[in-house]
């Protein structure tokens, strides 16, 4: 059965985490995952997990000074203390609360090769850091109308950065929903890196609401994924067009 993951960076985030991890579990999703936690103690969270019996796929380094336009600095040359400072606090947070993926957010460049040579940098810091609890480090590909300017923006960037640090715990965020507005072709496209992927997410095309409806026909694609070998659960990291438990009917198509 396709099982999923509640992205409670956008779903029930108007409550406390605790709470939130709670509702995704009335919900029936199988785990959860975060984009940005530190406001809360890991200890509250740790207990909302074990309370609920539901695992934490993963969470996101900070971004950085957001008011003044950062998506993350691993990737932004001479920021390299700074971004290694945010993956030490991101994979704490995450064996604290025994979270498996780190998702290190790499920020908006010009590609040139001193980018390069510091997202490698800060990747290879990451991955040996994470290799010492078992943990993956993800990176993720996001599309330039939300994004315009990040680090990596398709699969072959992404997959550009991981020949670049060479090290196995580096995966790519698969997130059909960026993967969609710029690649498109996507089963073709996920074929083409299944054994780079560490985690796998969706949101409708365009507007990036609940998943039923737009561009993509999830109630297939999902479970095609599953049958070339996608085990774990799938991400619902969107947008809830209104209130969020009334946009849950989604679910129903795959039960
Ligand atoms: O926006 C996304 O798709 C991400 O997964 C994220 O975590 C923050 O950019
Ligand atoms: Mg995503």
């Amino acid at each position: 059965m396709v099982e999923f993951s509640a992205n409670l960076g956008f779903l029930w985030n108007d409550l406390p985490l605790p709470d939130a991890i709670r509702k995704a579990k009335a919900a029936g999703f199988a785990a959860v995952e975060l984009h940005w936690p530190y406001d809360t103690p890991a200890a509250e969270v740790k207990a909302a997990l074990d309370e609920t019996g539901l695992p934490c796929l993963g969470l996101n380094t900070r971004r950085g000074d957001v008011a003044g336009g950062d998506n993350g600095c691993a990737a932004i040359a001479g920021r390299e203390a700074e971004a290694q400072g945010y993956i030490d606090e991101a994979l704490a947070y995450a064996r604290d609360i025994g979270a498996m993926n780190v998702h290190v957010m790499a920020g908006f460049t010009d590609q040139s090769a001193d980018a390069k040579a510091s997202f490698a940098q800060n990747l290879r810091y990451a991955c040996t850091q994470a290799a010492l609890t078992q943990r993956t480090i993800l990176i993720e590909p996001l599309n330039h109308h939300d994004a315009k300017g990040y680090h990596i923006a398709t699969i072959a960037q992404a997959q550009e950065a991981l020949a670049d640090v060479d090290l196995p715990n580096l995966k790519i965020m698969f997130d059909c929903y960026h993967l969609q507005i710029m690649q498109g072709d996507l089963v073709t496209l996920f074929k083409g890196c299944q054994d780079q992927i560490g985690h796998v997410q969706f949101a409708a095309v365009p507007g990036r609401g609940e998943p039923d409806q737009g561009e993509v026909n999830y109630p297939w694609l999902l479970p095609e994924l599953a049958r070339l070998g996608w085990s774990a659960p799938f991400g619902a990291e969107y947008k809830p067009r209104g209130k969020m438990e009334d946009g849950l009917s989604w679910i129903a198509a795959y039960r």
